[in-house]
Protein backbone atom coordinates (compact mmCIF):
# COMPACT_ATOMS: atom_id res chain seq x y z
CA UNK A 1 0.00 0.00 0.00
CA UNK A 2 1.32 3.18 -0.31
CA UNK A 3 1.76 5.84 1.95
CA UNK A 4 -1.35 7.56 0.73
CA UNK A 5 -3.30 5.12 0.34
CA UNK A 6 -2.57 4.27 4.21
CA UNK A 7 -3.22 7.93 5.26
CA UNK A 8 -6.68 7.40 3.17
CA UNK A 9 -7.48 5.05 5.57
CA UNK A 10 -6.51 6.24 8.91
CA UNK A 11 -8.26 9.45 7.93
CA UNK A 12 -11.36 7.60 7.06
CA UNK A 13 -11.08 6.26 10.08
CA UNK A 14 -10.66 9.54 12.48
CA UNK A 15 -13.44 11.34 10.43
CA UNK A 16 -16.14 8.35 11.85
CA UNK A 17 -15.15 8.48 15.04
CA UNK A 18 -14.98 12.09 15.18
CA UNK A 19 -18.75 12.11 14.14
CA UNK A 20 -19.33 9.41 17.19
CA UNK A 21 -17.70 12.14 19.76
CA UNK A 22 -19.47 14.95 18.12
CA UNK A 23 -23.02 13.27 18.21
CA UNK A 24 -22.38 11.83 21.51
CA UNK A 25 -21.03 15.56 23.03
CA UNK A 26 -24.39 16.56 21.66
CA UNK A 27 -26.17 14.17 23.75
CA UNK A 28 -24.13 15.02 27.12
CA UNK A 29 -25.01 18.45 26.30
CA UNK A 30 -28.75 17.82 25.84
CA UNK A 31 -28.75 15.65 29.26
CA UNK A 32 -27.35 18.88 30.60
CA UNK A 33 -29.80 21.03 29.62
CA UNK A 34 -32.48 18.68 30.77
CA UNK A 35 -30.25 18.59 34.33
CA UNK A 36 -31.22 22.29 34.12
CA UNK A 37 -34.93 22.35 33.90
CA UNK A 38 -34.73 19.80 36.86
CA UNK A 39 -32.77 22.37 38.99
CA UNK A 40 -34.91 25.04 37.91
CA UNK A 41 -38.16 22.82 38.58
CA UNK A 42 -37.75 22.68 42.28
CA UNK A 43 -37.53 26.74 42.43
CA UNK A 44 -35.41 28.66 44.82
CA UNK A 45 -31.80 30.00 44.52
CA UNK A 46 -30.13 27.91 41.74
CA UNK A 47 -27.20 26.60 41.62
CA UNK A 48 -26.31 25.50 37.87
CA UNK A 49 -22.44 24.95 38.73
CA UNK A 50 -21.64 22.39 41.00
CA UNK A 51 -18.37 21.66 42.18
CA UNK A 52 -18.73 18.91 44.06
CA UNK A 53 -20.19 17.04 40.80
CA UNK A 54 -17.30 18.51 38.07
CA UNK A 55 -14.52 17.71 40.22
CA UNK A 56 -15.93 13.76 40.37
CA UNK A 57 -16.30 13.91 37.25
CA UNK A 58 -13.06 15.17 36.33
CA UNK A 59 -11.52 12.60 39.03
CA UNK A 60 -13.45 9.81 37.21
CA UNK A 61 -12.27 10.55 33.73
CA UNK A 62 -8.37 10.57 35.29
CA UNK A 63 -9.12 6.90 36.94
CA UNK A 64 -10.61 5.30 33.99
CA UNK A 65 -7.79 6.66 31.43
CA UNK A 66 -6.19 3.81 29.77
CA UNK A 67 -4.32 6.77 27.21
CA UNK A 68 -2.03 7.09 25.04
CA UNK A 69 -3.52 10.14 26.13
CA UNK A 70 -2.17 11.34 29.44
CA UNK A 71 -4.83 11.68 32.43
CA UNK A 72 -4.34 15.30 32.49
CA UNK A 73 -4.45 16.17 28.79
CA UNK A 74 -8.06 13.60 28.80
CA UNK A 75 -9.17 16.09 32.36
CA UNK A 76 -8.33 19.08 30.21
CA UNK A 77 -10.55 17.73 27.34
CA UNK A 78 -13.25 17.20 29.76
CA UNK A 79 -12.97 20.22 31.75
CA UNK A 80 -13.99 21.93 28.37
CA UNK A 81 -16.78 19.76 27.34
CA UNK A 82 -18.30 20.05 31.10
CA UNK A 83 -17.63 24.12 30.68
CA UNK A 84 -19.72 23.83 27.25
CA UNK A 85 -22.07 21.81 28.89
CA UNK A 86 -22.92 24.37 31.81
CA UNK A 87 -22.92 27.17 29.34
CA UNK A 88 -26.06 25.58 27.80
CA UNK A 89 -27.54 25.28 31.45
CA UNK A 90 -25.95 29.27 32.10
CA UNK A 91 -22.44 30.26 31.60
CA UNK A 92 -20.60 31.09 34.88
CA UNK A 93 -19.52 34.55 35.29
CA UNK A 94 -16.30 34.63 36.60
CA UNK A 95 -13.95 38.11 38.23
CA UNK A 96 -10.83 37.23 38.38
CA UNK A 97 -6.95 39.65 39.58
CA UNK A 98 -6.63 41.20 36.42
CA UNK A 99 -5.24 42.96 33.55
CA UNK A 100 -6.12 40.40 30.82
CA UNK A 101 -3.57 37.87 30.60
CA UNK A 102 -2.90 37.48 34.13
CA UNK A 103 -1.61 34.03 35.78
CA UNK A 104 -4.96 34.39 37.49
CA UNK A 105 -6.82 34.86 34.77
CA UNK A 106 -5.35 31.49 33.10
CA UNK A 107 -5.75 29.80 36.49
CA UNK A 108 -9.90 30.88 35.95
CA UNK A 109 -9.78 29.48 32.86
CA UNK A 110 -7.97 26.19 33.42
CA UNK A 111 -10.34 25.90 36.50
CA UNK A 112 -13.85 26.63 35.16
CA UNK A 113 -12.92 25.94 31.17
CA UNK A 114 -13.46 28.51 28.54
CA UNK A 115 -16.56 28.82 28.21
CA UNK A 116 -16.87 30.95 31.29
CA UNK A 117 -16.89 34.73 31.01
CA UNK A 118 -14.33 36.09 32.44
CA UNK A 119 -13.99 39.63 34.09
CA UNK A 120 -10.52 41.40 34.53
CA UNK A 121 -10.22 43.22 38.08
CA UNK A 122 -7.82 45.88 39.09
CA UNK A 123 -7.51 44.05 42.83
CA UNK A 124 -7.85 41.93 45.30
CA UNK A 125 -10.06 43.67 47.15
CA UNK A 126 -12.10 44.72 43.65
CA UNK A 127 -12.52 40.87 43.32
CA UNK A 128 -14.00 40.49 46.52
CA UNK A 129 -16.25 43.64 46.19
CA UNK A 130 -17.43 42.53 42.46
CA UNK A 131 -18.76 38.68 44.08
CA UNK A 132 -20.11 40.68 47.39
CA UNK A 133 -22.22 42.81 45.10
CA UNK A 134 -23.49 40.12 43.06
CA UNK A 135 -22.35 41.24 39.62
CA UNK A 136 -20.19 37.65 38.97
CA UNK A 137 -21.16 34.51 40.98
CA UNK A 138 -17.60 34.13 41.38
CA UNK A 139 -13.95 35.87 41.82
CA UNK A 140 -10.39 33.84 41.68
CA UNK A 141 -7.59 35.59 43.53
CA UNK A 142 -3.76 34.06 44.20
CA UNK A 143 -3.47 32.90 47.71
CA UNK A 144 0.39 30.97 47.46
CA UNK A 145 3.27 30.77 45.77
CA UNK A 146 5.53 28.12 45.80
CA UNK A 147 8.75 30.12 46.03
CA UNK A 148 7.38 33.06 47.05
CA UNK A 149 4.90 32.40 50.34
CA UNK A 150 1.48 33.56 50.91
CA UNK A 151 -0.29 36.30 49.19
CA UNK A 152 -1.39 37.99 52.53
CA UNK A 153 -3.58 39.97 51.49
CA UNK A 154 -5.75 37.49 50.42
CA UNK A 155 -6.22 36.10 53.35
CA UNK A 156 -6.42 39.49 55.28
CA UNK A 157 -9.34 40.17 52.99
CA UNK A 158 -11.44 36.97 54.51
CA UNK A 159 -11.35 38.90 58.04
CA UNK A 160 -13.97 41.03 56.89
CA UNK A 161 -15.60 39.47 54.30
CA UNK A 162 -18.81 37.14 54.13
CA UNK A 163 -17.43 35.26 51.08
CA UNK A 164 -16.96 31.66 51.10
CA UNK A 165 -14.37 29.04 49.33
CA UNK A 166 -15.38 27.22 46.86
CA UNK A 167 -12.40 25.96 45.09
CA UNK A 168 -9.08 25.80 44.62
CA UNK A 169 -6.92 25.43 41.61
CA UNK A 170 -2.76 25.07 41.07
CA UNK A 171 -1.36 26.66 37.99
CA UNK A 172 2.18 25.28 37.43
CA UNK A 173 3.76 28.72 36.96
CA UNK A 174 6.43 29.01 33.88
CA UNK A 175 7.84 32.54 33.00
CA UNK A 176 9.46 33.77 30.17
CA UNK A 177 11.90 37.07 29.20
CA UNK A 178 9.58 38.61 26.32
CA UNK A 179 10.40 41.62 23.94
CA UNK A 180 8.38 43.38 21.90
CA UNK A 181 9.43 43.55 17.78
CA UNK A 182 11.28 46.66 18.48
CA UNK A 183 13.54 45.67 20.98
CA UNK A 184 16.87 46.03 20.34
CA UNK A 185 18.08 42.74 22.13
CA UNK A 186 21.79 44.01 22.49
CA UNK A 187 20.66 46.96 24.54
CA UNK A 188 18.04 45.70 27.18
CA UNK A 189 18.90 47.90 30.05
CA UNK A 190 15.45 47.42 31.93
CA UNK A 191 13.07 44.44 33.13
CA UNK A 192 9.76 45.07 33.96
CA UNK A 193 7.70 42.30 36.46
CA UNK A 194 5.49 41.93 39.32
CA UNK A 195 7.66 41.59 42.21
CA UNK A 196 7.07 38.15 43.22
CA UNK A 197 7.88 37.26 39.57
CA UNK A 198 11.12 39.24 39.76
CA UNK A 199 11.93 37.11 43.01
CA UNK A 200 10.66 33.80 40.98
CA UNK A 201 13.30 34.67 38.27
CA UNK A 202 15.99 36.67 40.82
CA UNK A 203 19.21 33.64 40.26
CA UNK A 204 18.36 33.67 36.74
CA UNK A 205 18.18 37.36 36.36
CA UNK A 206 21.62 37.71 38.42
CA UNK A 207 23.31 35.69 35.76
CA UNK A 208 22.23 36.79 32.47
CA UNK A 209 21.28 40.24 32.95
CA UNK A 210 23.13 41.14 36.33
CA UNK A 211 23.06 45.49 35.34
CA UNK A 212 19.79 45.58 33.58
CA UNK A 213 17.49 47.44 36.14
CA UNK A 214 14.65 45.63 37.65
CA UNK A 215 11.22 47.20 37.81
CA UNK A 216 8.04 46.00 39.65
CA UNK A 217 5.09 47.04 37.92
CA UNK A 218 1.50 46.35 39.30
CA UNK A 219 0.99 43.12 37.35
CA UNK A 220 3.14 40.73 34.62
CA UNK A 221 0.44 41.58 32.31
CA UNK A 222 1.07 45.38 32.48
CA UNK A 223 4.99 44.76 32.02
CA UNK A 224 4.20 43.13 28.58
CA UNK A 225 1.99 45.89 28.15
CA UNK A 226 4.75 48.51 28.73
CA UNK A 227 7.13 46.81 26.30
CA UNK A 228 5.62 46.71 23.48
CA UNK A 229 6.43 50.42 22.42
CA UNK A 230 10.14 50.33 24.55
CA UNK A 231 13.45 49.48 22.45
CA UNK A 232 15.18 48.89 25.22
CA UNK A 233 13.01 47.04 27.54
CA UNK A 234 11.96 43.28 28.41
CA UNK A 235 9.24 42.22 30.98
CA UNK A 236 9.32 38.96 32.76
CA UNK A 237 5.56 37.29 32.64
CA UNK A 238 3.68 34.38 31.34
CA UNK A 239 2.66 32.75 28.10
CA UNK A 240 -0.80 34.15 27.88
CA UNK A 241 0.49 37.67 28.51
CA UNK A 242 3.29 36.92 25.65
CA UNK A 243 0.23 36.01 23.40
CA UNK A 244 -2.05 38.72 24.05
CA UNK A 245 0.09 41.27 23.38
CA UNK A 246 2.35 39.66 20.79
CA UNK A 247 5.47 39.50 22.33
CA UNK A 248 8.78 37.42 21.63
CA UNK A 249 10.17 35.00 24.08
CA UNK A 250 13.25 35.73 24.94
CA UNK A 251 14.47 32.96 27.02
CA UNK A 252 12.12 30.49 28.05
CA UNK A 253 11.06 29.19 31.96
CA UNK A 254 12.85 31.21 33.39
CA UNK A 255 12.01 30.74 36.87
CA UNK A 256 14.25 29.47 39.34
CA UNK A 257 12.51 27.03 40.84
CA UNK A 258 11.33 24.17 37.84
CA UNK A 259 8.08 23.33 40.06
CA UNK A 260 7.54 26.77 40.46
CA UNK A 261 3.27 26.79 41.24
CA UNK A 262 1.01 29.05 42.63
CA UNK A 263 -2.46 28.11 44.43
CA UNK A 264 -5.72 29.83 43.42
CA UNK A 265 -9.11 30.00 45.48
CA UNK A 266 -12.85 30.30 44.13
CA UNK A 267 -14.39 32.46 45.99
CA UNK A 268 -18.31 32.71 45.65
CA UNK A 269 -21.52 32.20 48.22
CA UNK A 270 -22.02 28.64 47.79
CA UNK A 271 -21.74 25.93 50.01
CA UNK A 272 -20.04 23.05 48.21
CA UNK A 273 -20.99 19.58 49.29
CA UNK A 274 -18.90 16.72 49.62
CA UNK A 275 -17.02 15.93 46.41
CA UNK A 276 -15.24 12.27 48.53
CA UNK A 277 -11.87 14.26 48.47
CA UNK A 278 -12.07 17.78 50.27
CA UNK A 279 -10.51 20.35 51.85
CA UNK A 280 -11.70 23.06 54.43
CA UNK A 281 -10.56 26.63 55.24
CA UNK A 282 -10.68 27.85 58.28
CA UNK A 283 -10.27 31.05 60.43
CA UNK A 284 -10.02 31.62 64.01
CA UNK A 285 -9.10 34.24 65.96
CA UNK A 286 -7.09 33.95 69.57
CA UNK A 287 -5.80 36.29 72.24
CA UNK A 288 -1.78 35.71 72.59
CA UNK A 289 -1.40 33.76 75.62
CA UNK A 290 1.47 30.77 75.91
CA UNK A 291 0.15 27.56 74.26
CA UNK A 292 -2.82 29.28 71.80
CA UNK A 293 -1.36 27.42 69.07
CA UNK A 294 -0.56 24.32 70.53
CA UNK A 295 -4.34 24.12 72.04
CA UNK A 296 -6.03 24.69 68.62
CA UNK A 297 -3.62 22.39 66.91
CA UNK A 298 -4.06 19.38 69.35
CA UNK A 299 -7.64 18.16 68.41
CA UNK A 300 -6.41 17.62 64.46
CA UNK A 301 -3.75 15.39 66.23
CA UNK A 302 -5.26 13.24 68.06
CA UNK A 303 -8.65 12.95 65.21
CA UNK A 304 -5.78 12.40 63.22
CA UNK A 305 -6.77 15.25 60.66
CA UNK A 306 -4.37 15.77 57.94
CA UNK A 307 -3.61 19.72 58.23
CA UNK A 308 -2.65 20.81 55.51
CA UNK A 309 -1.69 24.69 55.91
CA UNK A 310 -1.08 27.29 58.70
CA UNK A 311 -0.61 30.59 58.28
CA UNK A 312 -0.84 33.60 61.24
CA UNK A 313 -1.88 36.61 60.77
CA UNK A 314 -2.14 39.98 62.92
CA UNK A 315 -5.73 40.32 63.57
CA UNK A 316 -7.31 44.07 62.89
CA UNK A 317 -8.17 44.24 65.99
CA UNK A 318 -5.90 45.34 68.77
CA UNK A 319 -2.15 44.72 69.14
CA UNK A 320 -0.69 41.13 69.79
CA UNK A 321 -4.10 39.21 68.59
CA UNK A 322 -3.81 36.77 66.00
CA UNK A 323 -5.78 35.34 63.12
CA UNK A 324 -4.97 31.74 62.00
CA UNK A 325 -5.83 30.37 58.81
CA UNK A 326 -6.14 26.70 59.01
CA UNK A 327 -6.30 24.36 55.69
CA UNK A 328 -7.20 20.44 56.26
CA UNK A 329 -8.07 17.19 54.81
CA UNK A 330 -12.28 16.69 55.14
CA UNK A 331 -15.31 18.40 54.60
CA UNK A 332 -17.43 20.15 57.14
CA UNK A 333 -20.25 17.86 56.69
CA UNK A 334 -17.76 14.79 57.95
CA UNK A 335 -18.63 13.65 61.48
CA UNK A 336 -14.81 13.46 62.47
CA UNK A 337 -14.47 17.10 61.60
CA UNK A 338 -17.42 18.38 63.19
CA UNK A 339 -16.02 16.54 66.35
CA UNK A 340 -12.68 19.04 66.04
CA UNK A 341 -15.03 22.18 64.92
CA UNK A 342 -16.74 21.89 67.81
CA UNK A 343 -14.09 21.39 70.20
CA UNK A 344 -11.95 24.08 68.64
CA UNK A 345 -15.06 26.48 68.78
CA UNK A 346 -14.90 26.36 72.30
CA UNK A 347 -10.60 27.36 72.56
CA UNK A 348 -10.99 30.16 70.04
CA UNK A 349 -12.18 33.46 70.90
CA UNK A 350 -13.70 33.93 67.50
CA UNK A 351 -14.19 31.31 64.52
CA UNK A 352 -15.31 31.19 61.00
CA UNK A 353 -15.51 28.38 58.39
CA UNK A 354 -14.00 30.10 55.47
CA UNK A 355 -15.42 27.01 53.40
CA UNK A 356 -15.28 23.33 52.27
CA UNK A 357 -14.01 22.32 48.42
CA UNK A 358 -13.43 19.78 46.34
CA UNK A 359 -8.96 19.34 46.64
CA UNK A 360 -7.98 21.06 43.11
CA UNK A 361 -8.00 17.73 40.69
CA UNK A 362 -6.14 19.23 37.55
C1 LIG B 1 -24.94 18.83 34.43
C2 LIG B 1 -24.83 19.44 35.62
O1 LIG B 1 -24.59 20.81 35.74
C3 LIG B 1 -23.29 21.36 35.57
C4 LIG B 1 -22.57 20.72 34.46
C5 LIG B 1 -21.86 19.55 34.69
C6 LIG B 1 -21.44 18.66 33.54
O2 LIG B 1 -21.44 19.11 32.41
O3 LIG B 1 -21.12 17.49 33.80
C7 LIG B 1 -21.56 19.18 36.00
C8 LIG B 1 -21.93 19.94 37.07
C9 LIG B 1 -22.56 21.26 36.89
O4 LIG B 1 -21.56 22.25 36.99
C10 LIG B 1 -24.99 18.69 36.90
O5 LIG B 1 -25.20 19.31 37.94
O6 LIG B 1 -24.91 17.44 36.85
Amino acid sequence: MTEAEQLAILRDQIDQIDQQIQTLINQRAQCAQKVAEVKQASGGDVQFYRPEREAQVLRRVMERNQGPLSDEEMARLFREIMSACLALEEPVKVAFLGPEGTFTQEASLKHFGHSAVTTPMASIDDVFREVEAGAVAYGVVPVENSTEGVISHTLDSFIDSSLKISGEVVLRIHQYLLVGTNTRRDKISRIYSHSSSLAQCRKWLDQHYPTAERIAVSSNAEAARLVQSEWHSAAIAGDMAAQLYGLEKLAERIEDQPDNSTRFLIIGNQEVLASGDDKTSLMVATRNQPGALHDLLEPFHRLGIDLTRVETRPSKVGAWNYVFFIDFAGHAGDEKVQTALKEIGQRVSDMKILGSYPKGVL
